[in-house]
């Protein structure tokens, strides 16, 4: 995940390889909330680990459930329909898949028990109407309270009693989630109850409730009637299918009327497995259609046999000219037509994966047109004013109705900062725009701002994304720091690379390193030829700062005075150089670099978008590796450092071969009187100043 305010993405070009895509949210927090109404354990498998899913763990926790999490198992102890817990407050931050069911299951609870618990969440949580499942419940005999807005969150369930012989009537036309709360909770009112015992042993009603307060002793029938035209009805497919699992056999009638049989309890499967997330699967197809173009970009634990709606979204990509193979449980999908077809389609079937579509229209033949979304508007967001907003930041004309979006392709992309709404889809939908593979068009970056929004459902997916994606060298951003030893160079670079997600290169402990292999197979400082060869031969490894060599991890043997000083002999060498410069190169990786040393601008990256010189006055670099070392255990003396060190600066500025002095359009920093943080800010202004995004755009 990148916990940074924005994301830039270079223009990227073609795509292939494998992922392996995270659970289904969907079906992650159904299975979650069944399993802890269950009796006994259940073990899902490939649980989705992300914001929307640990909200509905806490829930559970909250309840009483019992969860044990070890590597890919999650081991549920359900509370058998009766938590013990009779007061709580939930907090669910903006998980939908949370709020809806957990409202029902704790309703029908609280008659159950007595119990009073409230829900709440995050303020767009709180604009996210619920009011179609506070009517049926209210008229199910629920007391439900709006505690701000009337049919919204937040709400307070304070008991009441089941009125079960009517049908319970319930709107489906705005969300189908509503009935899935209902179907998923309404098995609690459904099953045989056990009387609760007074002190003295007689059968008594649980506090608050007014008969009937448990139904009779084998159950009834409880009977869930839709009113209007039931939208997303593959989600209440995927309810049924979890249901069923579960050993609750619903009856259906059409999309119309749905019966819960008497007598149903959840029993738990035992172990369970979860599939991949078919809307997160969306933003892959859509990968393989615009860019795989040699090999196709496949995609695991999601397939042809997915019980998930949003697999419809590959027809619609087909229609748009992806060539999909699927398996089972895998598609492998390259690039068919090009430029995309434009399409008009009605996508009530794929509300949450059609909004990949809306972003893949930008490449096709005409302008397309997605309808029946009126859904979107009620989402994270209000996602038809985000998408048509975002769509022309990038120059993109947009027409937006009440359930509808036309979006035109596009010939040339302007760089955009694109705001994300706190809305995960926003943010993978739109990482799209980054392929430039336009003929004639000028590729331009794209910026993503607040990036780790796709942690609700995808903390991982830019780091997929780039792992399946290529991009020209010479399109990812390097910014070079260049300067004399202990100017701060390092900490520098790793302040500037955290800020903007980016990789770093110490190419120091490259020359290092080959000191330190160097000195172990007894190669001396002057043999020219056996140093390049010991650097030519090194096995390297690098776990994000550390350097493990041959297995070993290094790093703080590097950083030896010993090690500087023959690090600082061998690089005067030109084969030695010449032997790390490959390796030096292969750094730049997405989404862009910062690298330090000597001749990063002058040398190994000269086309760097950015050059830094870092400089401070020998005093203070004396003064800093002092106490760098003294607080490290490691006796050292002021005086021998100081002169160490202008020897050092002496070797590397004179030598011949790339020798220590800053490039021609470097910018100078000396930050002799400069804080780390301040030093970091400078060059990220620097920096954005350079950028072709308006500085504006909230970053
Ligand atoms: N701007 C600064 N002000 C004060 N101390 C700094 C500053 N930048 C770095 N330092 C400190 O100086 C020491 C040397 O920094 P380092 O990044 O290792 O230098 P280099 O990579 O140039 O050898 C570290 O202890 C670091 O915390
Ligand atoms: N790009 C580079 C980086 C380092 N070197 C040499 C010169 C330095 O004295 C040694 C060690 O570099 P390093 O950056 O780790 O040293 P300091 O932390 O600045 O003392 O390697 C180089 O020649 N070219």
């Amino acid at each position: 995940m990148y916990p940074i305010p924005y994301l830039d993405l270079p223009p990227l070009g073609a795509a292939a390889g494998t992922v392996r895509l995270p659970g289904s949210k969907s079906i992650s927090n159904r299975l979650l909330l069944l399993a802890g109404l269950s009796a006994g354990v259940t073990t899902l498998v490939d649980l989705l680990d992300s914001d929307d899913t640990r909200v509905m763990l806490d829930a559970l926790r909250g309840l009483g459930c019992r969860i044990e999490q070890q590597g890919r198992h999650t081991r549920i102890t359900g509370v058998a329909g009766k938590p013990a817990v009779l007061e709580a407050d939930f907090f669910l931050g903006n998980a939908g898949t949370a709020m809806r069911p957990l409202t029902a299951a704790l309703a029908v609870i609280s008659t159950q028990n007595g119990g009073r618990y409230t829900l709440s969440g995050v303020p767009r949580m709180h604009e996210r109407p619920i009011g179609d499942l506070v009517d049926a419940l209210r008229a199910l005999g629920v007391a439900v309270e709006c505690l701000g807005n009337e049919g919204y969150p937040p709400l307070r369930l304070a008991g009441g009693s089941l009125l079960l012989d009517a049908p319970v009537r319930v709107r489906g036309d705005v969300s189908s989630q509503f009935l899935t709360a209902l179907l998923l909770a309404l098995p609690l009112a459904a099953g045989p109850r056990a009387p609760t015992l007074g002190t003295d042993g007689s059968s008594l009603p649980p506090e608050g409730a007014s008969p009937p307060w448990g139904g009779p002793a084998a159950g009834r029938d409880v009977v869930i009637e839709v009113i209007g035209e039931l939208i997303s009805k593959p989600y209440i497919e995927i309810t049924l299918n979890l249901l069923a699992r579960f050993g609750i056999a619903v009856r259906r009638e059409g999309w119309q009327r749905f019966t819960i049989p008497a007598g149903s309890a959840y029993v738990t499967p035992g172990e369970v497995h979860v599939e991949a997330d078919a809307s997160s699967a969306s933003y892959f197809i859509a990968l393989g259609a615009l860019a795989g173009v040699d090999a196709p970009v496949r995609i695991e634990g999601v397939g042809a046999a997915s019980i998930q709606g949003d697999i419809r979204f590959v027809e619609a990509a087909q229609a748009m000219g992806a060539r999909v193979m699927a398996e089972p449980n895998a598609l492998e999908v390259r690039r068919g037509a090009w430029p995309l077809k434009a399409i008009e389609l009605d996508c009530n079937h794929i509300p949450d994966a059609a909004m990949t579509l809306a972003v893949m229209a930008l490449y096709a033949d005409g302008p397309s047109t997605l309808t029946n979304i009126a859904s979107w508007r009620v989402k994270e967001t209000d996602r038809i004013a985000a998408m048509a907003t975002e769509l022309r930041k990038l120059g993109a004309q947009v027409e937006e109705g009440a359930d509808h979006i036309r979006v035109w392709p596009l010939a040339q992309f302007k760089p955009a900062a694109i705001h994300t709404y706190d809305d995960h889809r926003m943010a993978m939908c739109l990482s799209l725009a980054a392929f430039h593979t336009l003929k004639g068009a000028a590729p331009v970056p794209v910026r993503i701002l607040d990036p780790k929004c796709v942690a609700k459902t995808y903390p991982d997916y830019f780091e997929t994304l780039f792992g399946v994606v290529a991009a020209d060298a010479a399109q990812i951003p390097v910014i070079t720091i260049d300067g004399p030893t202990a100017s701060g160079k390092g900490t520098l670079a790793a302040g500037v690379a955290q800020a903007l997600g980016y990789h770093t290169l110490d190419s120091g402990s490259l020359y290092r390193v080959t000191a330190l292999a160097a000195r172990r197979a007894q190669v001396a400082a002057d043999d020219e030829a056996g140093l390049a060869a010991v650097a030519r031969g090194l096995h390297l490894q690098f776990e994000g700062t550390n350097v493990i060599l041959d297995g070993v991890d290094v790093t703080e043997r590097l950083r030896d005075e010993a090690v500087g000083a023959m690090a600082s002999q061998i690089s005067v060498w030109p084969q030695v150089r010449a032997a790390l410069f490959d390796l030096q190169c292969g750094f730049r990786q997405l989404p862009g670099l910062v690298a330090d040393g000597r001749d990063m601008g002058t040398v190994i990256f000269p086309q760097a978008g950015l050059k830094v010189f870092l400089t401070a006055t020998p005093a203070a670099r004396a003064e800093r590796r002092h106490k760098q070392l003294i607080s490290k255990g490691i006796p050292a003396s002021l005086d021998s450092l100081r002169a160490d060190l202008e020897a050092r600066d002496a070797r590397d500025k004179n030598r011949s071969t790339a020798p220590l002095k800053p490039a021609q359009d470097a910018l100078l920093l000396d930050n002799s009187l400069l804080g780390i943080e301040a030093s970091v800010q400078q060059v990220i202004a620097w920096w954005n100043a350079r950028l072709p995004f308006d500085g504006s755009a909230g970053c």
